[in-house]
């Protein structure tokens, strides 16, 4: 086993992956660095969901291998994986799955509290990340009483709030309007750079070659190229994350 280049945050070699038999990964090898926001684009059912499932270590990978940092993946058991998945990854799902149960701010709450921050400092960074997505106003409102774009803004602040080192949005505007769905990938991507956040984002090359510094395309389970595009230079004035328990 060969560790992963220092500055690649993740790193995948020849993952391999089938849903029941059916192959949805054929030997995809990429690497992310750190801060950077790659996109991962391709057709319905060109791997876009397995390949982020994989790397955010959802799924455990059939063949081949995930690095995060120094740290392999693919040989870790379901509860340290889970245990990643909480501490350092956050998640956004193409359609917002939120607890009905509980109002916006309580939802964007959750996994800090989970983590075991306290229910002040909790309640505070959540409020904080729905003000900064347009939706402070509706705080207290429970899921069934918001439209579907403004519950896709409490998974996003949902997914902001802990700071995660690394961000995976699977398609997180599939289920919007073009115009709120580039104002969301708009707040999302610019708090990713202010804070410094790793993000791999499943979207269309069009919505990719507006905020990504790097689009992988995928194809049949296969890379088929990469755009590189010129570095964005804003790490200069990046806040950095302090919440603690
Ligand atoms: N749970 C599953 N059971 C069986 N097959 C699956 C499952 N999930 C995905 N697949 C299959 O695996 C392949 C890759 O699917 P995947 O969802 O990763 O692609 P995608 O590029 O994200 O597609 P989409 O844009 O439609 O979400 C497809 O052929 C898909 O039908």
């Amino acid at each position: 086993m060969v560790a992963p280049p220092d500055n690649d945050v993740l790193w995948a070699r020849a993952l391999h992956f089938q849903h029941n038999g059916s192959p949805a990964l054929r030997g995809v090898s990429l690497g992310v660095r750190e801060g950077e926001i790659l996109a991962v684009t391709g057709p319905r059912g060109s791997g876009k969901t397995t390949l982020l499932q994989c790397l955010a270590g959802l799924l455990p990978a059939q063949q081949g291998e995930v690095w995060f940092n120094s740290t392999p993946v693919h040989t870790m058991g379901p509860l340290t994986r889970e245990r990643l998945r909480r501490d350092r990854f956050g998640w956004i799902d193409p359609v917002p799955m939120l607890v009905p149960e509980l109002n916006a701010w309580e939802n964007a709450a959750l996994p800090l509290l989970l983590r075991g921050t306290s229910r002040r400092r909790a309640k505070t960074a959540a409020l904080e990340w729905l003000e900064r997505l347009d939706i402070g106003d509706s705080a207290r409102k429970r899921p069934h009483e918001l439209t579907q774009a403004q519950r896709q803004r409490v998974a996003v602040a949902r997914a902001l709030a802990t700071c995660p080192t690394v961000l995976f949005a699977d398609e997180p505007t599939a289920s919007l309007h073009r115009a709120d769905g580039a104002q969301v990938l708009r707040t999302l991507t610019t708090a990713a750079r202010s804070h410094g956040i790793t993000v791999v984002i499943a979207t269309h090359p069009a919505q990719a070659a507006d905020l990504a510094d790097r689009t992988v395309s995928l194809l049949d389970g296969r890379r088929v190229n990469t755009v590189h595009l010129p570095p964005v230079s804003e790490t200069e004035g990046r806040q950095t994350c302090s919440l603690s328990a």
